[in-house]
């Protein structure tokens, strides 16, 4: 009798782990934001709606509490954070707040706060539950001392802003977690998101979006960065795809834990000449601020010849297909 019933909760475990490692249990932080909305989404189709928890600080609006569960977490908080992930059995744990480049820079207490600490916190969570942890870094990691064109994986890291220094303390904190503790660690660096339905966080790419709703209210953006600032971007879907392929990349496959990722690079005059193309009377003009200081710090084109070799990236959205998905979104809402 013990002996059966000793079988069958062995194998009720095995199943439920079986389980898990193909539907996973996911927690993602800062939920909210410009890639936490599409990548609940993404990740909802792929797991089921009831495997994946948005959390964030803010208040959700009624078509993402539709969409499923959502629970307050402030990740400054560790125990907030960690009831969620015990409440809900997490497995992957998806660590996408912090303060981007430019509004960094204009608080940067609260950007230390945020974008170290509360690291420390989901890093020492992922170990101490053994979950397996995402947490994106960017463009922003590197430095004028960088080469820009193009920047490899591994060179000088030396950045000038609190986001930057925020992102590399990551890095080199989750491969250390890796090491040391055996956390299964992934980090991808993107280039400038851009998307339509989401609003961006306050970075230095925000232009490269803005840009659309300007041309189709009013036919016109004035730019904060110069026409010639070459910068790595990327279309959100891609963006999101990078994301589920690497976290489902066997982990002996990756050869290492931070990645570059890249799909294109342009500058804001050819942007404004490739949204001509639909709106002929378009017109650009420039007032720059202080985030071209930022900009001209960052990498102009992303080498990721490693993500392509190791785990098969590849992007599939390009420039014109970037502008003709933005107009064809924007002109739908
Ligand atoms: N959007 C982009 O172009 C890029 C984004 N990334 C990275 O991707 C991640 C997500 O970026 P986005 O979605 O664009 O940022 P976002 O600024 O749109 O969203 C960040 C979210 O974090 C939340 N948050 C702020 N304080 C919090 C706290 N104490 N506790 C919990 N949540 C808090 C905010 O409410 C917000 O919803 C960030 O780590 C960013 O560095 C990296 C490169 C490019
Ligand atoms: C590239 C990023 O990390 C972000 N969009 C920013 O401009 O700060």
């Amino acid at each position: 009798m013990l002996c059966t019933s000793l079988v069958r909760n062995l194998f009720i475990s095995i199943n439920r782990r079986q389980y898990h490692r193909t539907h996973p249990r996911i927690l993602i932080t800062g939920g909210c934001g410009q890639l936490g909305v599409p990548l609940a989404k993404r990740l909802r189709e792929q797991y089921g709606v009831e495997n994946v928890v948005l959390s964030d600080i803010v208040r959700p609006s009624d078509e993402l509490l539709k969409q499923g569960i959502y629970r307050y977490a402030d990740v400054m908080d560790i125990k907030q954070v960690q009831e969620l992930l015990v409440n809900n059995q997490i497995d992957w744990l998806i660590h996408l707040s912090a303060l981007l480049s430019a509004i960094g820079e204009k608080d940067v207490p609260l950007a230390m706060k945020l974008n170290i600490e509360g690291t420390h916190h989901i890093l020492e969570l992922a170990r101490k539950y053994k979950c397996k942890l995402f947490i994106p870094s960017t463009i922003g990691a590197f430095g004028p001392e960088s080469p820009r064109n193009p920047t490899p994986d591994f060179c000088i890291q030396r950045p000038r802003t609190i986001y930057g220094v925020s992102k590399v303390h990551t890095e080199l904190l989750g491969e250390y977690f890796y090491h040391r503790f055996g956390v299964d660690f992934r980090c991808l660096r993107f280039p400038g998101v851009i998307s339509a339905d989401t609003k961006p966080g306050g970075g230095t790419t925000d232009y490269a979006i803005e840009i659309f709703h300007d041309a189709l209210k009013s036919n016109a953006y004035r730019c904060y960065l110069r026409g010639d600032t070459r910068l790595p971007m990327m279309w959100v879907d891609d963006c999101i795809q990078s994301i589920v392929s690497i976290m489902e990349a066997p982990s002996e496959q990756l050869k290492q834990r931070t990645y570059n990722v890249a799909a294109m690079s342009f500058t804001p005059d050819e942007l404004t000449k490739a949204i001509q193309k639909y709106k002929p009377n378009f017109k650009i003009s420039y007032e720059i601020d202080d985030r071209q200081k930022i900009a001209d710090s960052w990498p102009q084109v992303f080498d990721d010849q490693n993500a392509r070799q190791h785990w098969n990236w590849s992007p599939k959205v390009d420039l014109d297909g970037l502008v003709q998905r933005m107009f064809s979104y924007l002109e739908r809402q």
